[in-house]
């Protein structure tokens, strides 16, 4: 069924509940929604289409909404096959509809489409408009954010950004409704957006400019009321400064000894006012640990030896870090090895690699499982990671 974003504009966009994992890597266990407006103005504008996974339902949406008009524009924001995986079918439903992208976007396009599109173009570039009666979109390039061909689209007269990817969150709009949107928010932007800090900062730049009442993301609630806790939000993270002072002990332990070593580091962390989250990286959500070592200040990093070298997991974790150039951070290193600890050495030759990450001096090796002998280390190391 279609929603009203206001009488002109409706929502047709649709809930997937039924994917194993998004972009074949994040699970949703609440669902992600493949966000598609509708402008019904003198003329008719649709803004994006869906993944496939959902064009049928989108299409009867779309149908819905549209009644017995033609259609006249499809702006192509992102070209994701999740936002543009239904295009080819607005083709065949409505072949003379034209269709609105950056020079980008009509490069990529035919790479996802059989055959390249005979329709009319409208290619735009920075703060061209597209007038479609009482409503104009104006166009402001977002390149890498994180495609280098998004655009967003702003409508003045009832001033709404429809961001694109940006804030977005993961979880259907079946079950998640706008005060849910920090739920989720902050693992789908570090994860998916998080590598591209500065041209999200630019992207906020040029919307600070714009009088926005609205944001219609395309994935996620659509955004109203007070928009400043979202755009707060933005900035902090596409900045790379910690959202909270809290501590993510996360460990990677093959046998269960360095989990219990590292169990007892977020205990003394605790008992001395610290917040702090534990996570078995050999077991838990990795998208949601690369989250909260964003949006905390610190971490400590706890991992076995394992072959001459890092055990695997807290590899894959430093991985992501690295991809997703977590920087501006405090760490401190715990290494377990049963014969020759090498996983210090590997861990701090990853962090080297990373922008302005404070190891901690302190750290903590363990021979097999932790002794009465490796307490001074350890309280040594709790204090200079706690900053007391
Ligand atoms: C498959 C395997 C490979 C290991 N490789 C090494 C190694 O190369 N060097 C080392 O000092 N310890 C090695 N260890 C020992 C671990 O680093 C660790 O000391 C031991 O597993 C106990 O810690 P845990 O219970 O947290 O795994 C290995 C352990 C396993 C199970």
């Amino acid at each position: 069924m279609a929603m009203t974003v206001s009488d002109a504009i409706r929502y047709i966009g649709v809930d997937d509940l039924t994917i194993d994992l998004f972009e074949s890597q994040y699970r949703v266990p609440e669902g992600i929604s493949y966000n598609s407006y509708l402008i019904l103005d003198e003329k008719t504008c649709l803004m994006d289409t869906v993944d496939k996974r959902g064009t049928a339902e989108w299409e009867s949406n779309l149908k819905e909404a549209l009644g017995e008009r033609s259609l006249d524009y499809l702006v192509i924001q992102h070209m994701e096959p999740d936002h543009a995986g239904s295009v080819q079918r607005v083709l065949e439903l409505y072949p003379d509809v034209k269709l609105v992208g950056n020079a980008k976007t009509f490069q990529m396009l035919p790479q996802f489409l059989q055959t390249a599109p005979s329709n009319d173009q409208v290619v735009v570039k920075e703060g061209d408009s597209l007038e479609l009666g009482s409503h104009t979109l104006t166009f402001y390039m977002a390149p890498m954010v994180h495609w280098p061909e998004v655009m967003v689209s702003y409508e003045s007269t009832e001033k709404i950004l429809f961001s694109a990817d940006g804030f977005g969150t993961f979880g259907a709009n079946c079950k998640h409704g706008i005060e849910d949107w920090k739920l989720e928010a902050a693992r789908y932007y570090f994860n998916i957006v998080g590598k591209y800090g500065a041209p999200v900062q630019t992207l906020l730049k040029k919307a600070s400019g714009l009088a926005i009442e609205t944001i219609c993301p395309l994935h996620g609630p659509v955004l109203k009321g007070d928009l400043t806790p979202y755009i707060q939000a933005y900035d902090t993270w596409s900045k790379y400064e910690p959202q909270e002072k809290a501590i993510l002990v996360a460990c990677a332990s093959i046998h269960g000894n360095t989990k219990a070593a590292a169990m007892r580091i977020a205990e003394e962390l605790q008992a001395c006012g610290q917040k702090v989250t534990f996570m078995d990286l050999c077991r838990e959500d990795m998208s949601h640990a690369v989250e909260l070592a964003f949006l905390y200040d610190r971490t400590v990093l706890c991992a076995s030896t394992y072959d001459g070298g890092l055990f695997l997991p807290m590899h894959d974790f430093l991985s992501h870090l690295a991809a997703k150039t977590w920087q501006n951070r405090k760490v401190a290193i715990v290494e377990n090895g049963s014969w020759a600890a090498q996983a210090g050495k590997v861990m701090r030759a990853m962090l080297e690699e990373m922008k302005n990450i404070e190891v901690c001096e302190e750290t903590l090796t363990i021979k097999s499982t932790l002794h009465e002998a490796d307490e001074p280390q350890l309280k040594a190391l709790v204090a200079a990671i706690a900053n007391v």
